[in-house]
């Protein structure tokens, strides 16, 4: 089961990532409430890290227990663990190190410090959402229905240019991949070329996913994806949430929306 995408555009980037944050705060706040436990999947990339930056800034960040959240990252560049360039050091710099997080709950990609190459910090990363799920199965929640992954609350992705998502690039190995959760990618047009992604079937166990976008060069990327192009050319077209796909974007990337998507500006709320 997956949700079809629900468009929502925002007139700039710096609202959209306000909105992003917003909307974050409020299903963490929402989720902590039913399960107690919540867990966000974060993404690199200039939207994904004002947004955690927005969140930090908000006075309502605070309403969230941010020790009982596990956070997750859709993909990694292979570096060393303390490049600037690693979507983890970028999240931190911008929210983890804002807040009073559990440390044994977040899980980061492993680095060049650690590993020889992209495919066994990938192997690793499988191996940490495994026994991720077996605790969460053991403590009674058997809500994730993939037992190799936990409960994915919300997961959070920018889009490249090229359509990408997370580390999944048109025509090449990781978007092609089946039957893993993660996967090691040596060859990303997007430097550097070494990185480690979760694959489509991890980020589609998703129960929201939420496509974060902004820009004029990221134009044709958004139309092809929601017009319903093949996940294979057109990675963000197969990034869906089991309950919710939202897409969030500015009006410089809703430029070539198809038509039937055109938001009318009514009140879309929908929870
Ligand atoms: O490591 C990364 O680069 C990403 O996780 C990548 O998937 C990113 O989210 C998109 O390329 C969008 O990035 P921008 O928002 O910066 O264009």
């Amino acid at each position: 089961m997956s949700a079809e995408p629900k468009v929502t555009v925002h007139p700039s980037p710096e609202p959209l990532a306000a909105a992003v944050a917003a909307r974050l705060i409020t299903r963490l706040v929402d989720v902590q409430s039913e399960l107690g436990t919540a867990t966000v999947v974060l993404t690199g990339g200039s939207i994904g890290t004002a947004a955690l930056q927005a969140v930090a800034e908000s006075p309502a960040h605070t309403a969230v227990d941010w020790s009982n959240v596990h956070f997750w990252w859709g993909d990694e560049r292979f570096l060393p663990a303390a490049d600037p360039e690693r979507n983890a050091v970028q999240a931190r710099a911008a929210l983890l190190e804002r807040i009073r997080v559990d440390p044994r709950k977040v899980h980061e990609f492993g680095s060049t410090d650690d590993f020889p190459d992209e495919n066994a910090a990938a192997e690793d990363y499988a191996r940490a959402l495994a026994s991720a799920a077996e605790e969460e199965r053991a403590g009674g929640d058997s809500s994730q229905q993939d037992p190799r992954l936990p409960r994915f609350d919300v997961l959070l992705l920018g889009v490249g240019p090229d359509a990408h998502v997370a580390s999944l690039f048109p025509e090449l190995g990781g978007i092609r991949t089946r039957g893993e959760t993660t996967v090691g990618v040596a060859d990303a047009p997007k430097p550097p070329a070494q990185r480690v992604s979760l694959t489509l079937e991890a980020i589609n166990s998703a129960q929201e996913v939420w496509l974060a976008v902004s820009g004029s060069d990221k134009a044709g990327a958004v139309g092809l994806a929601l017009a319903g192009a093949g996940h294979i050319q057109v990675p963000a077209a197969g990034a869906r949430g089991v309950r919710r796909t939202r897409w969030l974007i500015d009006q410089d990337a809703a430029q070539q929306l198809p038509g039937r998507l055109i938001p009318d500006g009514g009140d879309e709320d929908d929870d």
